[in-house]
Parts: structure tokens; sequence; C-alpha cells
């Protein structure tokens, strides 16, 4: 669905879904030329991800693996409940492998730290970080995010994979989900 269809559940849109894809071209290019003539891993941080993983993938041309990891810290609110637990693991073994971690959002930034601390322990040949949107928090986080889509306001927002309570991951555009929904 896209944000015409659920207006009176939005406040505002943000990034169209055609802004995405122009922007996913863009970051995809960057990675193909750093990636060249390499074997990549691409780690996907479920649920979230799977729809910038979908997409940044069928941009790239360098070959590569898929894996996904399931990590929470948010539960059903709009607020990290700042523990993270993991769901579920890799299939892979990472030793040597290059990494790229595929981030829907990096907010408080509790995630990404504590997955680069536990994927840096496997010993990865390298290890760099792409997420399609970025908060004012995370800038303060000492992880180095190589590649970022959109950096947002510090709002909650919902579409191209992000949820309330488990909905809206299926809207194309990412917009601010009106307070009516969850007050
Ligand atoms: O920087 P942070 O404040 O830690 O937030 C970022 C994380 O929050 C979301 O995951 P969530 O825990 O909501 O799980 P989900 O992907 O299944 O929605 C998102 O996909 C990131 O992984
Ligand atoms: O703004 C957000 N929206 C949805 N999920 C999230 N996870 C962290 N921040 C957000």
């Amino acid at each position: 669905m896209d944000a015409t269809q659920i207006s009176s559940e939005l406040t505002k849109v943000l990034y169209t879904n055609d802004q995405i894809q122009e922007r996913l071209t863009e970051l995809a290019a960057q990675i193909d030329e750093k990636y060249r003539g390499k074997d990549l891993l691409l780690i996907g941080v479920l649920n979230g991800a799977v729809m910038v993983m979908a997409d940044l993938s069928r941009h790239l041309a360098t070959h590569l693996q898929m894996d996904w990891m399931a990590i929470s810290s948010y539960g059903s609110g709009t607020q990290s409940s700042g523990v993270v637990r993991i769901l579920k693991d890799l299939n892979t073994d990472i030793e040597g492998r290059h990494v790229l971690v595929v981030e829907d959002i990096i907010d408080t930034g509790l995630t990404l730290a504590y997955l680069i601390q536990n994927l840096n322990s496997r010993k990865p040949a390298s290890l760099e970080i792409m997420t399609m949107f970025r908060k004012p928090d995370a800038l303060s986080s000492p992880v180095d995010v190589a590649y970022v889509g959109f950096d947002l306001p510090n709002e909650f927002v919902v579409g191209y994979g992000l949820d309330y309570a488990g909905r809206y991951r299926n809207l194309t555009d990412v917009g601010t989900l009106a307070p009516h929904v969850y007050s």
C-alpha cells in the first residue's frame, strides 16, 4: 500500500518509494565499487530490513550471499526497551568473510552497538554497516556507519519495513504516524 491509502493515519510522508529507490541505486554503486572482485555476505536484521535487503541486493552487481539475524529491542511500543535480544542467529560462519550489515533504521544505536560487538567477535575479514534511515541520537553512537540512505527527524516513523505494533511494514513510503494511532 502507499501513503494515499492510509493518509488519515499519517501526519507526513517523509520519503516516497521513488526517492528510496533512487537513493538505493546511488548506495549500491558505492558498495559495488568497494567490494569489486570480492565475495560479499549481506546480513539483514529481521524483521524491518526485509524491504531494504530485497531492494538493495537487486541493485547490486557484486556476487553476494544473504543471511539473517533477528534482534529485538522495541517489543510492540515506540520506545527502545534498552534490552537487546537475539531471537535468531546466523546460519553462516562469518570468519574471514566480507560482511555488510543491512539495517532499516538506526535510532538510539543500541541494537547496532550490540550487533557490531557480537559480529566482530566472530572475526570477519571486514565489517561495514548500511542503513536506509538514521535518527539524530545515532550520530553520537561510537559505531561508524559506512552507507546511510536518509537522516530522519527524531519522530517515530513507519513504512518500508518499519512497523508500529507489527503493522505498516508493507507501506511503500515512509512517514510519521499520527499520534491518535498510538495514544
Ligand atoms: O537503534 P535502535 O534504537 O536500537 O533501533 C533500531 C532497531 O529497531 C528496529 O528493530 P525492532 O527491535 O523494532 O525489531 P523489528 O525489526 O522486528 O521491527 C530496527 O529494525 C532496528 O533493528
Ligand atoms: O521510528 C521507528 N519506527 C519503527 N521502528 C523503529 N525502530 C526504531 N525506531 C523506529
